[in-house]
């Protein structure tokens, strides 16, 4: 019987429940869920009771009273995981991502010669993790000096990629809701697309329903968020082929184009910064900050507070737009020769950034086109 038919027979002894889908090997994606049969739209495919979750509540005492009452969650959670020797979890334990394949993909863990080419979105959003992290480790280091970092790492890394979104009336009084989380069996072995099944919960179960008909055969995917393949690649150390909620950051591009006197009128009403495109638009931000670069400053003040109209300078805005991408096609051009030729870090981490890198550079040809196209 292999690890994951015995997960499954502790899983429905204490009650959950599957209704035709099985867990198995997907290239590329650990284990995901298949359909063992067609299913249709709504049916309910899981039900894991409350009871069997992993929260706040079930950390044992020992380790509990160890530690700060105001740690995170998260920090709880992987203390917990990491100190664990109980037989209560053995067969689940037993069916996670081992710690040399978390430290392969997440990025958290990778060199920080290689950390230095994630895009800025994902060098931002590791930047978070890393100082939530330096938090939690703090707080587990002095509660418990046999831990090693790698090995708390490694289980904190397990519940940031495999935790759910829970709350209860007491977790809203003393959590931030970033921070109110659950770990629960055999759910967490759904993997993401951009679109997918319905998730839910109240005071008995968890539930996840069919969000389309499936065929037998076919994975089932869940949404863990409507994120970029920045946030994935950060947070969970994969990025979709197909993501509609994809964007791509252009702090680089536009504020090397600002000149000092530019930046500090952008500070000052709040748009420095935080510039994306996706597949169908510039954001607002980026538009306001190239109209300051060709805007007399009294004129896009105006623009600014809502008094000029909008589509002002629509063509030549539109221009720069496309002088910045262009440049900064050649620049990712360049990131992407790099990484070719680079050693520090594995291949498969290398390959990952390649390719997203590769994402980029598509969204990026892809928008000059639509601008010209819409100038002429
Ligand atoms: C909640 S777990 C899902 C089950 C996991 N695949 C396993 O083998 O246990 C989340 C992790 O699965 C992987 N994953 C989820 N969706 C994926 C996808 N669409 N493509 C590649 N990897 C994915 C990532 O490693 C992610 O951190």
């Amino acid at each position: 019987m292999d690890s994951y038919d015995e997960l499954l027979r502790w899983a429905t002894e204490k009650g959950v429940e599957l209704y035709g889908v099985e867990p198995r090997k997907i290239p590329g994606r650990g284990v995901g869920m298949i359909a063992t049969e067609r299913l249709e739209v709504d049916k309910l495919l899981l039900e894991v009771p409350t009871s069997l979750l992993r929260t706040v509540d079930t950390i044992p005492k020992a380790v509990r009273k160890k530690l700060p009452s105001d740690m995170s969650v998260h920090g709880l959670l992987a203390a917990d995981l990491a100190l664990d020797k109980s037989p209560t979890y053995k067969l689940w334990n037993a069916v996670v991502p081992s710690r040399s394949e978390l430290e392969e993909s997440c990025p958290m863990a990778w060199v920080p010669e290689l950390q230095a080419y994630l895009p800025s979105p994902a060098a931002e959003r590791l930047r978070k993790m890393q100082s939530k992290f330096a938090r939690d480790w703090e707080e587990a280091r002095l509660a418990f000096p046999a831990l090693t970092e790698e090995h708390y790492r490694y289980a904190w890394m397990l519940v940031n990629t495999r935790t759910f979104y829970y709350s209860t009336p007491k977790t809203e009084k003393l959590f931030h809701r970033d921070d109110r989380m659950a770990l629960q069996p055999v759910a967490d072995l759904f993997n993401h697309a951009d679109e997918g099944c319905a998730v839910a919960f109240d005071q008995e179960s968890f539930t996840i329903r069919a969000n389309r008909t499936y065929e037998a055969g076919e994975e089932i995917f869940i949404c863990y968020g409507r994120h970029g393949n920045d946030f994935l690649l950060a947070e969970y150390g994969f990025v979709l082929e197909e993501n509609k909620w994809d964007e791509v950051g252009l702090d680089e591009p536009v504020l090397s184009h600002l000149t000092q006197e530019q930046r500090t009128s952008l500070e000052d009403v709040g748009f420095s910064g935080n510039y994306r495109l996706d597949a169908e638009t510039v954001c607002y931000r980026t538009q306001i900050a190239v109209r300051r670069m060709c805007m007399p400053v009294d004129k896009w003040r105006r623009l600014v507070d809502g008094l000029e109209d909008a589509e002002v300078l629509k063509g030549k805005v539109n221009g720069l737009i496309v002088k910045l991408l262009r440049t900064y096609e050649k620049d990712v051009l360049g990131i992407i020769a790099e990484l070719e030729g680079m050693k520090d870090g594995t291949e498969g981490q290398r390959g990952v950034l390649i390719k997203r890198w590769s994402q980029v550079r598509v969204l990026v040809e892809d928008t000059i086109r639509r601008l010209e196209a819409e100038r002429t």
